[in-house]
């Protein structure tokens, strides 16, 4: 387990400082993949590099399975970061070294035996299906190919960590794919818990089991990232499905309602029961239905007739029936 406690880092200018990270308090469960996601500037890189202590904490403590990182000897520190991987997003690869030797490299480093240095290389090549680029050289390979090399790299020491600083910015969708697959088999397969930054949505629903939300340097959210893609989905939906039709629902005569589903009522058919039960007509404006998880998220705009009475009484059977209703015009 990582915790984090109270942690602040403040950076020196030159007539000022400046907070980066603002009383982040925070748990990191072990064999997981959390993932980390904010703005550019919100803090991210900084969290990441306080947890191996790349950077040193103005205040707070960072405790990984119960050892306080920041009081760490030189030589404890020297350990501790064979234990975290790290990866970047533009690879940190040595251009003068082959792809058999950047992986070799911290092996190398921790002197390890040639014997087991070819043992665990090969064995390396193997998981990131790099095999047959043993003897090229970086500048000869793809990003996506970099990227692997990189995660082999980390990985030579048998970490129980592995840091990702945006390690999928610079490659295109299909590539990103194919890394976020990676990183999620040797999650799965070797137990390395994965954290990982980004700042893009679509790299958290992909792999990520928890999620937290950095905002100017402190934390807006942390947990679960099925709860996290309902309540963010939630305002995104909201916000396209009105805009795209805004012209339409301002000329609307009739009460307008946008509507919420989740779970079992995403599956039942209550506008026509609603209609049937009122004898009322129900004029579908936009909708849209999703799947976040395991979670299936239907969202509506509607247009009933403009009368009080069936507009409660609609509200009522709605709510009953577990749909979320919100009256928009
Ligand atoms: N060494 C430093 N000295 C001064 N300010 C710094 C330093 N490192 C980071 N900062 C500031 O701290 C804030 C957070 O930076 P950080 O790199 O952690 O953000 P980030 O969320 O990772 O952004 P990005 O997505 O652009 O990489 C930024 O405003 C940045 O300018």
């Amino acid at each position: 387990m990582i915790k984090i406690l109270n942690l602040e880092k403040k950076f020196k200018l030159k007539n000022s400082t400046f907070k980066a990270l603002d009383n982040i308090n925070l748990e990191f469960e072990k064999r997981k993949i959390h993932g980390i996601i904010g703005e550019s500037g919100a803090g991210k890189s900084t969290l990441l590099r306080c947890l191996n202590k790349l950077e040193t904490p103005t205040s707070g403590m960072i405790e990984i399975d119960g050892t306080d990182i920041i009081s760490l000897s030189d030589l404890e520190l020297r350990h501790f970061r064979q234990n975290m991987g790290m990866i970047f997003q533009d690879f940190n690869l040595l251009s003068s070294r082959t792809v058999y030797d950047n992986i070799a490299f911290p092996l190398e480093l921790a002197k390890t035996s040639k014997k087991e240095i070819h043992e665990k290389v090969t064995e390396l090549l193997e998981i990131v299906s790099l095999s047959d680029k043993a003897s090229s050289y970086p500048s000869q390979l793809s990003g996506g190919q970099k990227q692997r090399v990189a995660i082999a790299r980390a990985l030579a020491n048998n970490p129980e960590f592995l840091l990702c600083d945006e390690a999928t910015s610079a490659l295109d969708p299909k590539t990103t794919k194919q890394i976020l697959d990676l990183l999620n088999n040797i999650n799965k397969e070797f137990n390395i818990t994965v954290i990982l930054i980004t700042h893009e949505m679509d790299v958290i629903k992909e792999i990520c089991d928890t999620v937290t939300h950095l905002i100017d340097g402190k934390c807006l959210y942390s947990g679960k990232c099925s709860d996290f893609f309902v309540t963010y989905e939630k305002k995104i939906h909201k916000d396209s499905l009105i805009n795209e039709k805004k012209d339409i629902i301002d000329s609307c005569q009739g009460k307008v309602i946008y509507l919420t589903f989740t779970h079992s009522s995403a599956k039942s058919p209550i506008i026509s029961r609603l209609s049937r039960l009122l004898d009322i007509d129900v004029n579908i404006i936009n909708g849209q239905i999703d799947k976040i998880g395991d979670i299936v998220l239907g969202n509506l705009v509607i247009e009933i007739e403009n009368n009080n009475s069936l507009l409660e009484k609609s509200l009522k059977f709605l709510e009953e029936s577990s749909v979320e209703t919100e009256v928009i015009k």
